[in-house]
């Protein structure tokens, strides 16, 4: 597994967005463990940030029998994770199409929405092939407040206003007048 571990490019990755090739970007806010080089066999795990504390590690080392010395890389080296869950399509439980729905962007929120379990993290590392290139991953578009309408420091719609409010009530009051004036002629 270590040796497929790739740096890939964002856009590469969007590009898996099929049922027979489908490829996820998921931050597990990872931790990956390997033993040190040198050992017979390589451990990986990755596990979440919030679980972190929960880890055993004399599970880790034991079952190798002698203690390894565990090679620990840091969540910074990390970053966005890259699964190819092609395999895995026909056995999500949460179905393909949701998988397919979450290709070609960061799917991290999709992930931790579904709340998954532990044994659902345990899983993401059977399919994990490296990590996105950060340099890679397109801006996030930031929040621009709808246009307002401008300000308009002209004073001359103010004042043709200003004129309204006070003509149009005169206008009715005359107009009473006028009414009053005719009803009483009658
Ligand atoms: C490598 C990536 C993934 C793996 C290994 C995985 C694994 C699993 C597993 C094992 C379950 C069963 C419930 C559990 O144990 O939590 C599950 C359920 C589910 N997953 Fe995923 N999943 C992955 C990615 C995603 C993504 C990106 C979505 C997008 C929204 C998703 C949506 C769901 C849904 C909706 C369920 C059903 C929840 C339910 O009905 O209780 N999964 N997944």
């Amino acid at each position: 597994m270590a040796e497929q571990s790739k740096i890939h490019a964002f856009e590469d990755v969007s590009k898996h967005n099929v049922a027979k090739d489908c490829w996820l970007i998921i931050s597990g806010k990872g931790f990956m463990f390997e033993t040190s080089p040198g050992c017979p066999s390589i451990v990986n795990a990755i596990v979440n940030e919030d679980n972190l504390n929960e880890i055993d590690f004399s599970v880790y080392l034991s079952s190798y029998g002698e203690p390894h010395l565990l090679l620990y890389l840091s969540l910074g080296a990390i970053g966005l994770e890259v699964y190819d869950v092609t395999p895995f399509m026909d056995d999500h439980p949460g179905g393909d199409e949701v998988l397919l729905a979450a290709t070609g962007k960061d799917a991290t929120n999709d992930f931790e929405d579904v709340g998954h379990s532990d044994s659902a993290r345990e899983l993401m590392s059977k399919y994990y092939i490296g990590e996105v290139d950060s340099s890679t991953i397109p801006a996030k578009r930031s929040y621009v407040a709808p246009q307002q309408a401008p300000y308009n420091p002209d004073k001359t719609t103010d004042f043709v206003i200003k004129i309204l409010q006070f003509l149009v009530p005169l206008l009715i009051l005359g107009l009473a007048f006028v009414v009053r004036h005719y009803t009483k002629t009658e």
